[in-house]
C-alpha cells in the first residue's frame, strides 16, 4: 500500500471502524438510475474519471448490475486496487446465511476480485427475518478474509441492537438516507453510542430541488462555493460520510473540494431544512429484491 493509501484530499476526514479498518471521509455512488442508465463503457469512463480526481471508496451493490465495470475501472485506473476501497451490499434476493455467500461469490466474481473491503446488508427486510443470519455468514467471510469490514444498511436501532445482542458483533457502519430534508440526528446519535460510522446514500437529494433552497444558496454565496457543496460539507461536519454519485467530471471534482467551515449557525440553518423521507422508503416496510 502506498503512502498516498486511501486518502482522497486533504480536507476530507478519516474515519477509524470499530474493527481498527479506516475509510476516507467521503465516496462515490456508483448507482445510474433509469433513463440516464449509460451504457456500459460511459459508467466506466466515468468511474475512471472519479478515480483520478481523487475519489479512494467506491459505492456499489449487487443489485446496481455494475460491479463488472467498477471491476473494469479500477484494473484500468493509475490506483493499486489495495489503494481504494470497494463497498458491495447483499440484496434481498440473497438473504439468510447460505444466499449471502452466495451473494458475495457472485459480487467477487463480477469485480474481479478477491475480497471486498466492506459488504453491507442492503435493507433489513424485516418480514423474512433473515437479516440476523445473514449478518452470520458476514462475520464468518469477514474470518475467511473475503471481506475486510462489514455493516448494514439502512437498519434502524432496533436492528442494530439485535444484531449485536444475538451475535456479539456490531456493524462497522450503516449506510442510511440522509441530505438537509432528512438529517437523521436520532439514528446518527445512536450510531455515536453504539460505535457505528455513518454513510449517506443520496446526500445531495438527488438533484431535486434541495440545492434551490435560499437557506443553500445564500449559504453558498457567503462562502463562494455551490450549494452542492455546502450540503456535502455539512455532512462532513456532522461526522458522515456522504457517497454523491455525479457522471460529470467537473462536479465530481467539486464535491471532493470542501476546503471551508460552515459556522454553527449554518450548520443550524441547514439542519432546519428537514422535512422527513423524500421517497417514503421506511426501513420497517421498504421491500427491495
Ligand atoms: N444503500 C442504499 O439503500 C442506497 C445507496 N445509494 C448510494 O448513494 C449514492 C448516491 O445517491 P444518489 O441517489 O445517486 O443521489 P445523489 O444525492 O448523490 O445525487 C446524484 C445526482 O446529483 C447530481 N449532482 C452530483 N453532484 C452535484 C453537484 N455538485 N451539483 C449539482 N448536481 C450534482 C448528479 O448529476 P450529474 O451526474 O449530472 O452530476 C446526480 O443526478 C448512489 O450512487 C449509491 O451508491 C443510493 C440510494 C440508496
Ligand atoms: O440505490 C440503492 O442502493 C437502493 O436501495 C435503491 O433501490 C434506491 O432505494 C432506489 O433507487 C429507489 O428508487
Amino acid at each position: 500500500m502506498s503512502d498516498q493509501a486511501h486518502q482522497t484530499a486533504p480536507s476530507i476526514p478519516t474515519h477509524t471502524l470499530n474493527d481498527g479498518t479506516t475509510l476516507p471521509g467521503i465516496g462515490f455512488g456508483t448507482l445510474v438510475r433509469g433513463d440516464n442508465k449509460s451504457e456500459r463503457g460511459i459508467m466506466v469512463r466515468s468511474l475512471r474519471s472519479a478515480i483520478s480526481r481523487g475519489y479512494r471508496l467506491l459505492d456499489t451493490a449487487l443489485s446496481y448490475g455494475n460491479e463488472a465495470e467498477v471491476g473494469q475501472a479500477v484494473r484500468a485506473s493509475e490506483v493499486d486496487r489495495e489503494d481504494l476501497l470497494i463497498t458491495t451490499k447483499v440484496p434481498g434476493r440473497f438473504h439468510g446465511y447460505r444466499g449471502a455467500k452466495e451473494s458475495l461469490r457472485v459480487s467477487l466474481e463480477s469485480l474481479g476480485f478477491d475480497y471486498v473491503d466492506l459488504a453491507l446488508i442492503h435493507w433489513p427486510l424485516p418480514r423474512l427475518d433473515l437479516y440476523v443470519d445473514t449478518w452470520r455468514a458476514l462475520i464468518e467471510m469477514r474470518e475467511e478474509g473475503l471481506i475486510r469490514s462489514i455493516g448494514v444498511s439502512n437498519f434502524t436501532a432496533e436492528h442494530l441492537r439485535r444484531l449485536h445482542e444475538e451475535t456479539g458483533v456490531m456493524p462497522a457502519v450503516n449506510q442510511i438516507e440522509m441530505h438537509p430534508y432528512f438529517p437523521q440526528a436520532q439514528l446518527r446519535a445512536v450510531h455515536d453510542q453504539l460505535g457505528i460510522v455513518t454513510q449517506a446514500w443520496s446526500p445531495l437529494g438527488r438533484a431535486s430541488t434541495l440545492r434551490e433552497e435560499s437557506v443553500l444558496t445564500e449559504i453558498a454565496d457567503a462562502h463562494g462555493v455551490t450549494p452542492g457543496q455546502v450540503v456535502l460539507r455539512w455532512h462532513l461536519q456532522h461526522g458522515v460520510i456522504p457517497l454523491p454519485a455525479s457522471s460529470n467530471p467537473q462536479r465530481q471534482h467539486d464535491n471532493l473540494s470542501l476546503d471551508f467551515d460552515l459556522t454553527g449557525d449554518d450548520m443550524l440553518r441547514i439542519d432546519a431544512l428537514e422535512q422527513g423521507r423524500i421517497w417514503g422508503q421506511d426501513p420497517d416496510v421498504h421491500e427491495e429484491y
